[in-house]
């Protein structure tokens, strides 16, 4: 038996993609003994599809490491594939795994020319083109959910999960991403599955983006999300344990036929994207404390940013902040302010 053959039967994919990529480089498929064909497709990614359709039929990508220092998704990942290729757990349905940005895994940094979540809905090859590792990979991830979702028939229900943590502290340490709908429902199950991995805070974009869940929402129709597990911590130095109910309810979600775990909409905290502030002057810098946690709450009128010709204020009290960064590229999202909001709901 070839050697990487026997490193996947022993459920090492993350580690041969990160380490011997030439080894995955080549798509390939097998059989497992309990029927599930495994599709290597390059490093990084890797499809299981169980051998018979059920009565219900999902068709689930779940994606991590787009910013490679985000630690703790990975390795929920790499330890979920590693019980699907050892045959310890068996997917009902068809699942695409993604491990977005191996080199940037490697030196521990959220990316190493450009933000791939900025890359998304075809950015990859806009401007420069696909002149670097990022959009390079950025289109592979795109084309491999596009092959994937291409293949469920009309019907059967569309995920993608998107694993991320966040750079700073949280007061709301879990939460999710709700890409802008474009007028279509929010779904209450999808929340409940939320809900049920530790996530109940719920942020509604409320406009079209270059990131990877809103790709595959608006794209594909996918109930897609990014998710906010935690802190980014380096490899090794995740507290597991806060993240049990994440990786239950993403094996539940696996497993299961039709896993329909159900929550009140009073138990989860909505909020709705109220600015997008993007920074456009090398002297951008923010008004509060770098450890200042995500979800701080400021006073309508105080300033939040300020740069070259424009100030950047809370427009209503309560206005909290969400992932504040003064680093990013000049025209790259630099802060969100976030407030309360109701939600509808549709029942699926
Ligand atoms: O903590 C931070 O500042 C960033 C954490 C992170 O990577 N968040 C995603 C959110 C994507 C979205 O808005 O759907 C990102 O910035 O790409
Ligand atoms: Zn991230």
């Amino acid at each position: 038996m070839p050697m990487e053959r026997r490193l996947l039967d022993e459920g090492e994919f993350l580690a041969l993609s990160r380490f011997e990529p030439q080894s995955v480089a080549t798509p390939k498929s097998y059989l497992l003994s309990n029927g599930t064909t495994v599709s290597v497709f390059a490093p990084g990614i890797i499809c299981f599809e169980p051998a018979k359709r059920l009565k219900v039929n999902k068709h689930i990508v779940i994606s991590c490491g787009i910013h490679g220092n985000e630690t703790a998704p990975i390795e929920i990942c790499d330890s979920i594939v590693k019980e699907l290729l050892t045959e310890s757990l068996r997917s009902a349905h068809r699942v695409l795994f993604l491990f977005g940005n191996l080199p940037a895994m490697d030196v521990a940094e959220r990316f190493i020319s450009e933000n791939m979540n900025r890359l998304f809905s075809g950015a990859h090859s806009q401007g420069a083109g696909l002149c670097n590792e990022e959009r390079r990979r950025a289109k592979i991830l795109e084309d491999a959910v596009t092959a994937f979702f291409a293949e469920a028939p009309a019907g059967d229900s569309r995920h993608h999960y998107d694993l991320h943590t966040a750079i700073r502290e949280s007061k709301n340490e879990k939460f999710a991403v709700y890409p802008f709908l474009h007028s279509k429902p929010h779904s209450r199950s999808q929340l409940a599955f939320l809900a049920a991995c530790g996530v109940k805070t719920i942020l509604l974009s409320e406009s079209p983006t270059t990131t990877f869940s809103y790709y595959s929402s608006f794209h594909h129709g996918a109930h897609a999300f990014t998710v906010e597990l935690g802190k980014v911590r380096p490899f090794g130095h995740n507290d597991m344990s806060r993240f049990a109910d994440a990786q239950f309810a993403l094996t539940a979600l696996l497993t299961e036929e039709d896993y329909a775990p159900t929550v009140k909409l009073e138990e989860l905290e909505i909020f709705r994207v109220n600015q997008v502030i993007n920074r456009q002057q090398d002297d951008f810098v923010l008004h509060f404390a770098d450890d200042l946690p995500n979800f701080t709450a400021f006073s309508k009128g105080a300033v939040l940013a300020t740069e070259s010709g424009a100030t950047y204020s809370a427009e209503q009290d309560g206005e909290a902040i969400v992932f504040p960064n003064a680093n990013v590229a000049i025209g790259q999202r630099a802060l969100l302010t976030v407030v309360p909001a109701r939600l509808e709901t549709s029942d699926v």
